[in-house]
């Protein structure tokens, strides 16, 4: 057996611990994201306000900062919650969602790896890319050809990161800059709802709040979630993305561990 099967039982451990998972996340996403982490069985919080993202980051078990429609008060709410997550050992996880599309958000996504020790960053080849100041070519990316670009994209990001990288896509890709993993799960139907690549952060962060090896916490919560799209998939898409977007939820609550194990296809590299 792949050491990476007994990762997927981590999502045994994520439905018994029910972690609280703060969120400081954009407008479009942020109910598909609380209910597919609570379909998933974590326990998603939105809070912003100055006045209590310090205390909030601090009772959760992990933190997700997405920069999706960032603003410079959000931006700072981010800064002090990734503090007092550093300060009290809660993992944070980065969704660097837009990198490259605008400086602001470019220079917004660096600072914020800067400023606050991260878990993970999650995100597409072209946002991981801008982060570490790469050009990359988009469309070669979608085609999905080159994965071995992405995969040593992947690895330069986390070396200048300090963080582990997850580079989502038509195939994916985790690493720590050493151990490197290709997870080939998955369906073209997530990317016909918004918010997906949004909540598989928000997930890993659920997973890094029971797994502090967050190499293991991420790919087992990418082998999960791609297997839950191809459920869904095989169940909605003769019906089209809003039965998908439904029939996704209900996967994300009814698979278990035995179905990662059977349908995930994890590859170490
Ligand atoms: N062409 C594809 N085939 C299968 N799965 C895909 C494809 N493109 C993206 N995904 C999956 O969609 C989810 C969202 O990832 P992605 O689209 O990369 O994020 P983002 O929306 O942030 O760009 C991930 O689980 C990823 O594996
Ligand atoms: C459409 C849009 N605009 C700003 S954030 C957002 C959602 C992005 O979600 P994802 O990165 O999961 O596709
Ligand atoms: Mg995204």
């Amino acid at each position: 057996m792949d050491n990476w099967h007994k990762w997927a039982e981590l999502l045994e451990r994520v439905r018994e611990a029910n972690p609280l998972v703060h969120h400081i996340t954009n407008v479009v996403v942020t109910n598909f994201t609380a209910n597919g982490l609570l379909a998933l069985g974590a326990s998603p919080v939105m809070a912003y306000a100055k006045e209590e993202v310090a205390e909030m980051a601090k009772l959760a078990g992990a933190l997700v900062l997405n920069i999706g429609t960032l603003n410079a008060t959000e931006v700072e709410a981010m800064l002090m919650a990734g503090r007092a997550a550093n300060e009290a050992g809660v993992p944070v996880i980065f969704d660097p969602v837009g990198a490259g599309a605008t400086s602001y958000r470019t220079e917004t996504a660096r600072y914020i790896a800067e400023q606050i020790k991260l878990a993970a960053v999650r995100g597409n080849a072209a946002e991981i890319a801008n982060m570490i100041g790469e050009p990359w070519m988009i469309k070669g990316v979608d085609a999905g050809q080159g994965s071995g670009d992405v995969v040593a994209l992947a690895k330069r990001a986390a070396a200048k990161l300090g963080t582990v990288v997850a580079i989502t896509g038509k195939e994916d890709v985790v690493t720590d800059g050493q151990a490197t993993y290709l997870i080939r799960n998955g369906h073209p139907l997530l990317t016909k709802v918004t918010g997906t690549g949004c909540l598989l952060t928000s997930v890993v962060g659920a997973f890094a709040a029971v797994e502090p090896d967050v190499v293991k916490a991420a790919v087992a919560a990418l082998a999960y979630y791609g297997v839950a799209a191809e459920q869904a998939a095989a169940e909605a898409e003769k019906h089209g993305p809003g039965s998908f977007q439904a029939a996704f939820l209900d996967a994300l609550a009814r698979i278990g561990v035995d179905d990662v194990k059977r349908d995930g296809r994890v590859e170490q590299r």
